[in-house]
C-alpha cells in the first residue's frame, strides 16, 4: 500500500479533508502517516480512521528523511510551510507526489492546479508527463469553474466578470469566530431597545453604527465584518487588483489549460457568511445561444452542479450559503440574458469553500494517483 504523509490534518481545511476521506473509505487504500509542526511524538489520530485503527506516533513535518519515506504527501499546512519544506524535500531527491492546498506552488510550471471534474484531461496529461506536484485552486476560482465549467470547456466564454461574496472561513478559523463575536456585540449593543417593540428604529440604527465604528474588537479582519462588509481580500497589487482578484484569471486559465487567455476579472468582497462563497457573474458568450441550451450546458457539466431555475422562491431556497453549507452541491441560478445584448448572460452561484473550494479536489487527486478514480 502507498505510504501517504498527511500534514495539516488538524487545521480547518485538513479536518474537512480527514472527514471526507473517512466518509469515502479512502483510508482503506493507503497507509496513512500523520505529521505535525508542533506535536511530534504525541499519539497519532487513529480515531479519524476508525474505532480499531492504529497509526504511528506523530512525526515531525520538518524531518526531511521521514517525509522522503512517503510515496505521496498531502499538505494543508499553509504556504509558509510549503515554501520552507518542499524545496528541501525535492532537493534531497524525493520524487513522490506532493498534493497541496496552499497557493505557494500553484503558478509554478512544474505544478498542475487540480479540479478534476473540470480539468481531468489536463491532469491525465500531466500524470503521463511525469508531473509530481498537484495543487488545489483558489476557492473562489474552483467554485466558479465547478458551477460554470460547462460553458468554459465548450469554448463558449469570451470573458467573464465575477463579483464575489466571500465567507469568513476564507480567512481561517479565527476569522469565523470574530464574525460571530461581532454579531453578538452588535446585537447586545441594542438588546434593551430590541426588547421594546415601541423603540425607534433610527435610534437602534444610530447605536448600531456607533458600535460598529467604535466598539468592536477586530484583530483578524481589521474592520468589522458583522453588520458590514469588506470590499478587499488579500494583499494589494500595483495594478489596482487585490491578490484574490488577480488569481481569478491566472488560475482559471491554468486550470482550463487555455491556449488563449480568457479574461476573468471582478471585485472580491468579504461578507458575513460562515463557509460558503457566492459569486454574481456576467458572462459574455462568443455567440447568441438559446437560454435552454445554456441551462443544459451548465447543469449537465458534472455530477455536483445543480441548475436552479430563475425563479424567486427557488433562488431564495436553493441559492444561498444557508442552503449549501456543508454540502458538495454547487447550485447555479439567476441565469438570464442581460440588457447589454443576447450574448451577455447573468449567473449566480454558491459553493462550500472548505469542500470543493479546498479539501475535495485534493482528496480526489489522491484517488486519481491511486487509480481509484
Ligand atoms: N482557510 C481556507 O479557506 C483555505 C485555506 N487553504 C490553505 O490551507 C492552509 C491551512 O488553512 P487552515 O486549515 O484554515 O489553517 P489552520 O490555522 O486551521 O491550521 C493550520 C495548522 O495550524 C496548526 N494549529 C495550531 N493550533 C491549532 C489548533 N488549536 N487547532 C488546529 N490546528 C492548529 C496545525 O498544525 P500542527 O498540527 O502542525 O500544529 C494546523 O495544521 C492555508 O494556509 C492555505 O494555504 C486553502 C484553501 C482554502
Ligand atoms: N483567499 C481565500 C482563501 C484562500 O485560502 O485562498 P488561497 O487558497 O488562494 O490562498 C479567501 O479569503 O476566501
Amino acid at each position: 500500500m502507498n505510504k501517504v504523509g498527511l500534514i495539516g490534518w488538524r487545521g480547518m481545511v485538513g479536518s474537512v479533508l480527514m472527514r471526507r476521506m473517512a466518509d469515502e473509505g479512502d483510508f482503506a487504500h493507503i497507509e496513512p502517516v500523520f505529521f505535525t509542526t508542533s506535536q511530534a511524538g504525541q499519539a497519532g489520530p487513529a480515531h479519524l480512521i476508525g474505532p480499531d485503527a492504529k497509526v504511528p506516533a506523530l512525526k515531525s513535518a520538518y524531518d526531511i528523511d521521514e517525509l522522503a519515506g512517503m510515496d505521496i504527501i498531502i499538505s494543508c499546512q499553509g504556504g509558509d510551510f510549503t515554501g520552507e519544506v518542499y524545496p528541501k524535500l525535492r532537493a534531497a531527491g524525493w520524487n513522490g507526489y506532493w498534493i497541496d492546498a496552499a497557493s505557494k506552488l500553484r503558478m509554478d510550471d512544474s505544478a498542475v492546479i487540480v479540479l478534476d471534474p473540470v480539468n481531468r484531461p489536463v491532469i491525465n496529461r500531466a500524470l503521463n508527463d511525469g508531473i509530481k506536484t498537484y495543487v488545489g485552486g483558489n476557492c473562489t476560482v474552483s467554485l466558479m469553474l465547478m458551477g460554470l465549467g460547462g460553458l468554459f470547456t465548450e469554448g463558449l466564454v469570451e470573458w467573464t466578470s465575477a463579483m464575489t461574496y466571500q465567507a469568513a472561513s476564507g480567512g481561517g478559523a479565527r476569522h469565523m469566530r470574530e464574525l460571530l463575536n461581532g454579531m453578538g456585540v452588535v446585537r447586545d449593543s441594542v438588546a434593551a431597545e430590541l426588547a421594546n417593540p415601541a423603540s425607534a428604529i433610527l435610534e437602534i440604527d444610530r447605536k448600531v453604527t456607533a458600535t460598529l465604528r467604535g466598539g468592536m474588537d477586530t484583530p483578524e479582519f481589521g474592520v468589522p465584518l458583522a453588520g458590514s462588509l469588506i470590499p478587499y481580500i488579500d494583499s494589494q497589487l500595483d495594478n489596482g487588483q487585490s491578490r484574490e482578484e488577480w488569481k481569478a484569471q491566472v488560475e482559471s486559465n491554468k486550470i482550463l489549460g487555455s491556449d488563449q487567455i480568457i479574461p476573468v476579472d471582478g471585485i472580491c468582497v468579504r461578507v458575513g457568511a460562515m463557509r460558503c462563497h457566492s459569486q454574481a457573474l456576467t458572462l459574455k458568450l462568443k455567440r447568441d445561444l438559446p437560454l435552454a441550451d445554456i441551462e443544459a450546458l451548465i447543469g449537465e457539466a458534472n455530477d455536483w452542479v445543480k441548475f436552479v431555475p430563475n425563479d424567486r422562491q427557488a433562488s431564495m431556497e436553493q441559492l444561498t450559503p444557508t442552503a449549501v453549507s456543508g454540502s458538495l452541491t454547487i447550485p447555479v441560478g439567476r441565469v438570464r440574458k442581460m440588457n447589454m445584448g443576447p450574448e451577455y448572460i447573468s449567473a449566480f452561484t454558491v459553493g462550500d469553500q472548505l469542500l470543493w473550494g479546498a479539501a475535495e479536489p485534493l482528496r480526489r487527486m489522491l484517488n486519481i494517483i491511486l487509480g481509484k478514480l
